[in-house]
């Protein structure tokens, strides 16, 4: 496949009728968690969207429309209130759930520059909570409303698995996320629930703002990742499909990479340009 062969909002089908799915963490438009809705429901699938306090509804309340949803609630993941009235609410609306998204992360962007032993026990905590903990709790509700099966999946990096410049207490949070889905999907099985995470090559969004020298990570990545380029909204929305849907149904526990084969490479490609000029040109 090249960069112009279609993408997944493009390929409409059905791999996904009659499913219905929580997303959660659209910010706006350059969200993962967007690339992802529009491929589900280019699919067929229905969906819910969240937000995070007030100020991001007024962004996520028009992308709903565009999916033909309005079923768009409020939710923290710090405020267990909040997250109870979502799967309430659910439950009210839906009576059951068949897939769920976790796309949600945070940390002080202060403590992804310089080092990480400098991690404050504040923000590792609170990393923890928002970017960790976070999937488990809703991983336990979604279960009840699994009532026939279910698929759920996070967003991770390769910085989980390797030290990336910047990544810091986040690279820790992901490394534990990972964990996490190896755990849920031995526990949630039983009930033909999957947890798989999608490690996603670096994607310019609002929470990658907060890593320094991001413009210079996008463009190592685009010289020596084997399909020479970075990725896209649209290319992880297409493994979302495949995981979310029934495509993927003998597969939990895992992590499966969408990073061009960034993560294979053990030095940089010898036709990549030298790192200084990299950098300067950044
Ligand atoms: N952008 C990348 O390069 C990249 C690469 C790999 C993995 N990821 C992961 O993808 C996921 C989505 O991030 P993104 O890059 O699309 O950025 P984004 O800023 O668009 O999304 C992050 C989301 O997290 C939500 N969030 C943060 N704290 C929350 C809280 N307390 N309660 C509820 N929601 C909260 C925000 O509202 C936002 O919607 C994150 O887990 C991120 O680590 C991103």
């Amino acid at each position: 496949m090249t960069e112009t062969a279609p993408g997944a909002e493009q390929l409409a089908g059905t791999l996904m009728a009659g499913k219905r799915g929580l997303i959660m963490g659209v910010a706006n438009n350059r969200s993962i968690a967007w690339g992802i809705a529009k491929a589900v429901v280019a699919q067929g699938a229905e969906v819910a969207l969240t937000y995070q306090g007030d100020a991001l509804k007024k962004r996520v309340q028009p992308l709903a429309a565009e999916l033909g949803t309005n079923v768009v609630l409020p939710c923290d993941v710090t405020d267990k209130a909040s997250v109870d009235a979502l799967f309430a609410e659910l439950e009210r609306t839906w009576g059951r759930l068949d897939f769920l998204v976790h796309a949600i992360a945070f940390s002080d962007k202060n403590e992804l520059d310089g080092r990480y032993v400098d991690t404050s026990e504040e923000n590792f905590t609170q990393t923890m909570l928002v970017s960790c903990y976070s999937l488990t709790a809703l991983a336990r509700r979604a279960e009840k409303l699994m009532t026939d099966g279910g698929s759920i999946i996070t967003l991770t990096y390769y910085g989980a698995e390797k030290v990336m410049p910047h990544y810091n207490v986040m690279g820790v949070a992901k490394a534990a996320l990972e964990a996490s889905v190896r755990y849920l999907a031995a526990d949630l099985g039983k009930n033909n629930i999957r947890v798989n995470a999608i490690s996603a090559g670096p994607i310019k969004t609002l929470a990658a703002s907060g890593i320094a020298d991001f413009r210079y990570i996008l463009r190592w990545n685009e010289y020596n990742s084997p399909l020479r380029r970075t990725v896209t909204l649209d290319d992880v929305g297409g493994s979302g499909v495949y995981l979310l849907s029934d495509l993927s149904k003998g597969v939990t526990g895992e992590v499966h990479h969408v990073d061009a084969g960034y993560h294979v490479q053990g030095m940089k490609n010898e036709d990549a340009p030298d790192i200084s000029v990299v950098k300067s040109d950044a």
